[in-house]
């Protein structure tokens, strides 16, 4: 079974570490580091050191985009990108200053010649492989794009999981995705509401499977994950450690939740890989090395509250 990650908005993840941020002031960097980046991308990143079949898919273009494909040809990651002709591949800014400022790019605009082409390759899909759609729909491609590309999916036979936000999510609802992985912040964002408690979160967590979901992984960064199915309501804390980088935390979490299924592990197995891939990432540079999954897998605790 191969787990194929689409990622219509990659990034060149930029990050710049200052001591102290000065604005409107000249600020120089400690550190840096460019990091191939788009939530599929990091999926895909975690899943082949995981062991997992992976091979990442959506647009690139120009030399950061040549960038991303370089870095994922190291990594030893098929990778089968549409080059788009109407711009670069963004660039993103994580700017670490003691605290962790964004600033993502919007990205290139994508022509319906190439949006289509995306949609092609997917014939190559088969029955019982997985489909991973994550980030942000550019601007560029119409509004039922991940419509498009989940029907897809599903007249090949495969299955498919989407981490996005907002009305794409929504619409996405109803084609029943084996998991959706909003943070906490999202799924507030989603409904328009200001979520205080756990209860709350479970509440909202639950109207996603009445929409359609088949299970909801809701993210709490330090405050660990919650794992809602029909009849059930986990929660893991996190393990120990020091908090480096949490760019790509979430992707990792679905990295280390899918990989373990593919790789024949059940769904509370899979919930305590994703919450270790996710605080291995935040404990890291760069996306988790493998040795620190295992080492935290072991520290999760998982309680049934529900
Ligand atoms: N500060 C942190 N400390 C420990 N683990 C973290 C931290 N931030 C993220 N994680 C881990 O990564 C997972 C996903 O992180 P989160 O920030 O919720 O997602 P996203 O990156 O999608 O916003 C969390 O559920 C947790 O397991
Ligand atoms: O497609 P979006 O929503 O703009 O997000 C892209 C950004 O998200 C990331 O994938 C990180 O996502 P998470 O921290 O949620 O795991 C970065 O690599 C990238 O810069």
């Amino acid at each position: 079974m191969m787990i194929y990650t689409l990622t219509l908005n990659p990034s060149i993840d930029y990050i710049v570490e200052v001591d102290r941020l000065q604005l409107g002031g000249l600020n120089r960097m400690n550190r840096d580091l460019k990091l191939p980046g788009g939530k599929g991308i990091n999926v895909s990143r975690i899943l082949k050191r995981l062991g997992a079949d992976t091979t990442a898919m959506g647009f690139l273009g120009g030399f950061t985009g040549d960038f991303i494909e370089e870095a994922l040809h190291n990594e030893g990651i098929p990778a089968d990108f549409v080059r788009i002709r109407g711009g670069e591949t963004r660039i993103n800014i994580k700017l670490k200053h003691g605290g962790e400022t964004e600033i993502n790019g919007t990205g290139p605009v994508i022509a319906p010649g190439e949006a289509d082409a995306l949609v092609e390759k997917l014939s190559v899909l088969k029955e019982g492989d997985l489909v991973i759609l994550a980030g942000s729909l550019p601007s560029s491609l119409p509004a039922d794009y991940y419509e498009q590309l989940i029907q897809m999916c599903q007249k090949q036979g495969a299955k498919f999981v989407i981490d996005t936000t907002g009305e794409p999510l929504r619409r996405a609802l109803p084609y029943h995705p084996l998991l959706v992985k909003p943070n906490h912040h999202e799924l507030a964002e989603l409904f328009g509401v200001v979520i205080e408690t756990r209860e709350q979160l479970i509440a909202y967590g639950r109207k996603l499977l009445e929409e359609g979901a088949q299970h909801v992984l809701i993210s709490m960064a330090a405050e660990g994950a919650l794992l809602i199915g029909d009849n059930e309501v986990f929660h893991a804390n996190v393990p120990p450690g020091k908090v480096r980088n949490s760019v790509g935390a979430g992707d990792s979490m679905i990295a280390g939740f899918t990989g373990t299924l593919a790789l024949g592990g059940d769904f509370m197995e899979a919930f305590r890989a994703g919450v270790a891939s996710g605080s291995a990432t935040a404990f890291s540079d760069d996306l988790a090395e493998r040795s620190l999954i295992e080492e935290l897998r072991a520290k999760v605790s998982i309680e049934k509250i529900g």
